[in-house]
């Protein structure tokens, strides 16, 4: 279990995180979310050991993760920290990156442990591949896979798949995160992205102002957003009446108490985001057509 309480820290004067407290369980998936800057990178840092705490304490287990005012070197090898720079060997190949800190005594398995994980990040065919001929997502993928390569008890993952391309994304995603599952690694993970985090977090944390401004499931905090930093997070939403309803809630009916005027249609796919003007205020919803400049529609709440 790691544990984080009352973490506080700043870089210089200014607070960057106060009271922080949580934690997480061996297999559990936390999503740290945030705006820019709120401190997700230095949150990581911190439980990775690079920085000492101004306060409050952390501990993976019985162990208490110490900064470099107490280690010579920082990290723990029960735990690793892919961060979004990416420290690879550039002129050696995709397999002996990945495979750089297993034990050559053991040939056979390393050769095998290496061909798992090429699986896991979709890079068998780059196998032998120098890392300095791969675009940035490919990298990224290789810094995951090296991560993994020794079995960590808890990965600290920054922006995982920030470079990846959409094509790549999602079965990446699910490869990567089934991974840690089945081998019952506890992940934490900053992100922007509510993609990595619907279907795969069991908890879910929102910085802001330097705390902790919610802790709860996904699914709690995306039925009922507090506010609309979290709404935002999940999608276009509106702020009718004080509440704040999502666009896919918002339906358009045959008579209501919500006459909205059409702006703009927006083609997203399998629907419409539409732009409207409700008593002076713009708002969006979702349709399943387009729908014209100056039209005139109601439309009804439905949560
Ligand atoms: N090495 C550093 N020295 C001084 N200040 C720093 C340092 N690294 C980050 N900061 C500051 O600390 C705050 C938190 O930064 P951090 O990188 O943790 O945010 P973040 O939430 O990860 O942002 P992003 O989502 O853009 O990656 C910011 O105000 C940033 O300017």
């Amino acid at each position: 279990m790691l544990r984080v309480n009352q973490l506080t820290f700043s870089y210089h004067k200014k607070p960057v995180l106060a009271n922080i407290s949580f934690q997480v369980k061996p297999g559990e998936n936390l999503a740290i979310i945030g705006e820019s800057g709120c401190g997700k990178s230095t949150l990581l840092k911190l439980l990775y050991g690079e920085y000492d705490l101004d306060g409050g304490h952390i501990f993976w287990k019985e162990d208490e993760i110490l900064g470099p005012k107490y280690n010579l070197v920082v990290g723990y090898d029960f735990m690793k920290y892919v961060a979004q720079e990416f420290d690879l060997m550039p002129y050696t190949s995709v397999a002996e990156n990945i495979g750089k800190f297993l034990s050559n005594f053991f040939p056979e398995e390393k050769k095998e442990r290496t061909a798992e994980l090429l699986e896991v990040v979709e890079l068998t065919a780059f196998a032998k591949t120098k890392v300095k001929l791969l675009s940035g997502g490919q990298k990224q993928r290789v810094a995951i896979a090296r991560a993994l390569a020794k079995q960590p008890e808890i990965m600290l993952l920054d922006e995982p798949f920030s470079h990846i391309d959409n094509f790549k994304k999602q079965s990446l995603r699910r490869n990567v995160f089934q991974y840690l599952k089945k081998k019952n690694i506890s992940c934490i993970v900053a992100t922007h992205d509510k993609e990595d985090v619907l279907g795969f977090a069991d908890q879910m944390i929102v910085l802001s102002d330097h705390k902790i401004l919610e802790h709860n499931t996904p699914e709690k905090l995306f039925k009922s957003p507090k506010t609309p930093l979290i709404a935002s997070f999940f999608g276009e939403f509106n702020t009718i009446e004080g509440d704040l309803i999502y666009a896919h809630q918002l339906q358009v009916v045959n008579r209501s108490n919500l006459k909205a005027t059409i702006k703009r249609s927006y083609y997203k796919g399998h629907f419409y985001l539409v732009e409207a003007d409700l008593k002076g205020q713009t708002i969006f919803f979702e349709h399943d057509k387009t729908l014209m400049a100056s039209d005139e529609v109601y439309l009804e709440v439905n949560k």
